[in-house]
């Protein structure tokens, strides 16, 4: 049954979350958004999709060191840096960047399939070599599961993927831990839940809010488009009871993607939306308004390093439930960015760590 707002407490302790998908991007972009996410999340999972993508080692240990560097003062925050898989890449590559300790997961971009993917994977069948070391260190997998054919309907191409491409992929490699990342469906959810427990997925804070009309509210709406593309209401339903059903399989992961305002408001606007300046927030409004506070720790700070078998944080943070307004656009790297839900009002504050008040 929903909660009423008058049963809502005023404040939440929270063991500290962390955020198991997000993009920094690099150089002033990375500058400017590194804060918003380090101040909420002890750890973040860092996508690799840059221009040039994170293809070895050594880019990869040179963007940890350029993420710490652009990290404030004084922030605890530990990146966790991604492989991008490519049709080329040698399983070599995998044992190195494991072995020394900088990769924790690689990630599978279908070729094309969304932003910086170009250098992504054509056919699953190239990387067998490489996932077939990745079971055996027991790296993850992480997926944008969707195909790329432009025949088929964009809002039909994440199902179609777990018809095509996961469901053999997970049959062939039945070790293999993987996460189905922002999924966006009912099949995605029943897909996950059904399978074994080394399939899991995040779920980010605007599939779990919008659905498919907020692309089209009133006029074109290019600060609600990413990818994979938000579904109609019946999904957007099932992902907040895959949420907040309080199962393991399920995590926070925000998939913040910052793109410049010029670049989103545009005759061909870039897919990623802006949420990390807010993102606990967001999801404590869907949790409370599906009255499963309770189980907001479990899904944003107990679920993800269980799966990825790290170890829970030990801080607590605060949020109280003081109403904010979210600004109509944040300054970032000379331009700026219009931030998920610009404009509204949120009914929590993120107050900080409860061990410094
Ligand atoms: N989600 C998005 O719409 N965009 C992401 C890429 C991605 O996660 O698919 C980006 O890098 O901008
Ligand atoms: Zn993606
Ligand atoms: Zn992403």
């Amino acid at each position: 049954m929903a909660q009423t707002p008058r049963t809502l407490p005023s404040r939440i302790l929270l063991r500290q979350p962390d955020d198991w998908h997000v993009h920094l991007r690099d150089g002033a972009m990375l500058e400017a958004v590194v804060a918003d996410t380090a101040r909420q999340f002890a750890r973040a999972i860092v996508m690799p999709n840059l221009k040039p993508p994170v293809t070895t080692t050594a880019l990869g240990t040179a963007y940890r060191d350029r993420i710490r560097a652009a990290t404030p003062a004084g922030v605890a925050f530990e990146p966790l840096i991604t492989l991008y898989l490519t049709d080329a890449l040698d399983p070599d590559e995998v044992r190195c960047g494991v072995g020394e300790g900088v990769f924790t997961a690689a990630k599978l971009y279908p070729a094309n399939a969304t932003t910086n993917s170009a250098a992504g994977v054509t056919d699953v069948a190239n990387i067998r070599g490489v996932l077939a070391v990745m079971q055996d260190l027991d790296m993850p997998l992480l997926i944008h599961g969707e195909v790329t054919e432009r025949h088929i309907d964009i809002f039909d191409r994440e199902a179609v993927f777990i018809e095509r491409t996961l469901i053999p992929l997970v049959r062939d490699f039945p070790g293999l831990r993987i996460v189905f990342e922002h999924i966006t469906t009912a099949e995605a959810a029943a897909f996950v839940a059904e399978s074994g427990p080394n399939i899991a997925a995040t779920i980010t804070p605007h599939h779990l809010l919008l659905n498919r009309n907020a692309m089209f509210d009133g006029g074109i709406r290019p600060h609600a488009y990413c990818l994979p593309v938000v579904k109609r209401e019946t999904h957007r339903l099932a992902l907040v009871a895959a949420a907040t059903g309080g199962s393991g399989k399920f995590f926070l992961g925000t998939d913040s993607a910052p793109h410049a305002v010029e670049d989103k408001e545009s005759a061909c606007g870039c897919a990623g939306i802006y949420n990390a300046a807010h993102a606990l927030e967001a999801y404590a409004q869907v949790f409370g308004a599906a009255g499963a506070l309770d189980r907001l720790q479990g899904f944003a700070s107990d679920h993800g390093p269980d799966f990825y078998k790290l170890p829970r944080n030990s801080r607590q943070v605060v949020l109280e439930r003081t109403p904010q307004q979210v600004p109509v656009s944040i300054h970032a790297a000379g331009t700026s960015i219009v931030p998920f839900l610009a404009g509204t009002t949120l009914d929590w504050t993120f107050a900080g760590f409860a061990d410094q008040r």
